[in-house]
């Protein structure tokens, strides 16, 4: 394994941020959140004014051998399909990219066909997991692999610039992949975690929470052993996601999480580095119902709820003009001092 450090955020720096947040030129926590956004973005980062602009999305692409079993609403080949929209710009994660002035890559880490295309970053590990209903998903040395493409890619885009990291990912059947992984960490009955995906009808629903509970009986996968529990029920864009997240925090670059595949790779990040955590805002809540536990083992309230479900690093790349607000605020924004004015009068009206 990969030798990885991730020190913790800094205390002292974020309550630096808290008091000098309090001089802005408003009242006392008036803003909310985005106070609370600014400086733990201080703390991340090291820095009173936190800069998150421009953001970098991976966009990790990769199948799965568990779409067999009739997991999903789509075939397996719209993975492939899907990358050379993201190619050619056509899809939501290329239109809200533009939008918030984003550095985009498509990585390929394991898509099931070859894909040829000289905007898409071939570091395919091997072609699709195997079906982890039957057997393994891969092995314990590809998941690695694919983590450390991960990990390479987020350093190479934090190298051009990126200050915020947003993982995304595309990969039919990944939320059975991403539900199986969440459900070795949580008491949560399936029924709440197993969601219906890109979509499929109630009967199937029930399939795949089958599909699931019985290749957690196969394996017995064991998170406290973060490789094996990635190769037995894991996917090659979740474990590049981990990867991903992983760099940036041992960078203290800011990561504004996705959906439900996004936090479940987050989730697999702190199984290799529990500090990597500080380092995470949660951008937007999914309609995946494991989302909202996957959130909860994180401790994290997300920024937006706007009922989205596609992954590909969208609700995120959504959510970040707020995280932009936020540190613009700190630095834009005069003190009291600085604009000459009054502050509340001393009688307690300044507690919140
Ligand atoms: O990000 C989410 O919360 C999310 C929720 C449901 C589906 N998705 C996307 O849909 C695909 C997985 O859905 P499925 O039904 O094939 O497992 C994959 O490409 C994800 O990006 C993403
Ligand atoms: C069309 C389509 C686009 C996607 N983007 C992420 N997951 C997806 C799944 C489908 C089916």
């Amino acid at each position: 394994m990969m030798k990885i450090f991730v020190p913790a955020a800094n205390c002292q720096i974020k309550e630096d941020a808290c008091a000098y947040i309090d001089q802005l030129t408003k009242p006392p926590g008036s803003l909310g959140r985005l106070e609370q956004f600014a400086a733990e973005l201080a703390g991340m980062t090291g820095n009173l004014f936190p800069e998150v602009t421009p953001p970098g999305v991976l966009v990790f692409a990769a199948d799965h051998g568990v779409v067999v079993e009739g997991v999903s609403a789509y075939p397996a080949e719209v993975t492939a399909q899907m990358v050379y929209n993201f190619a050619r710009g056509g899809a939501a994660i290329n239109v809200f990219s533009r939008r918030i002035g984003a550095l985009l890559e498509i990585v390929d880490v394991g898509v099931a066909v070859p894909i040829d295309n000289e905007r898409v970053i071939g570091k395919k590990v091997r072609r699709g997991t195997d079906n982890f209903a039957k057997t393994e998903a891969m092995t314990p040395a590809e998941a690695e692999q694919a983590l450390h493409v991960g990990y390479e890619q987020a350093v190479s885009i934090i190298g051009q610039g990126a200050r915020t990291l947003i993982a995304g990912e595309m990969g039919i059947g990944n939320t059975t992949a991403a539900s199986a992984l969440l459900a070795t960490l949580t008491d949560e009955p399936l029924e709440r975690i197993v969601g219906k995906g890109t979509g499929i009808a109630a009967e199937r629903l029930v399939h795949k929470q089958e599909v699931i509970r019985q290749a957690l009986a196969l394996h017995r996968p064991d998170p406290a052993k973060p490789l094996e529990w990635l190769a037995k029920i894991g996917g090659l864009e979740i474990a590049a996601m981990a990867g991903a997240m992983l760099a940036a925090a041992e960078r203290r670059i800011p990561i504004l999480l996705d959906g439900f595949i996004c936090t479940v790779a987050a989730l697999v990040a702190r199984q290799f580095a529990p500090n990597v955590a500080d380092y995470m805002i949660a951008g937007h809540r999914s309609e995946e119902p494991g989302h909202g536990i996957a959130l909860g083992l994180l401790g994290k309230e997300p920024l937006i709820d706007l009922r989205m479900r596609l992954g590909e690093g969208s609700g995120a790349a959504v959510a970040f003009p707020l995280l932009a607000a936020a540190a613009a605020m700190v630095s834009e924004m005069a003190t009291f001092s600085s604009a000459g004015v009054s502050t509340a009068e001393a009688k307690g009206e300044k507690e919140r």
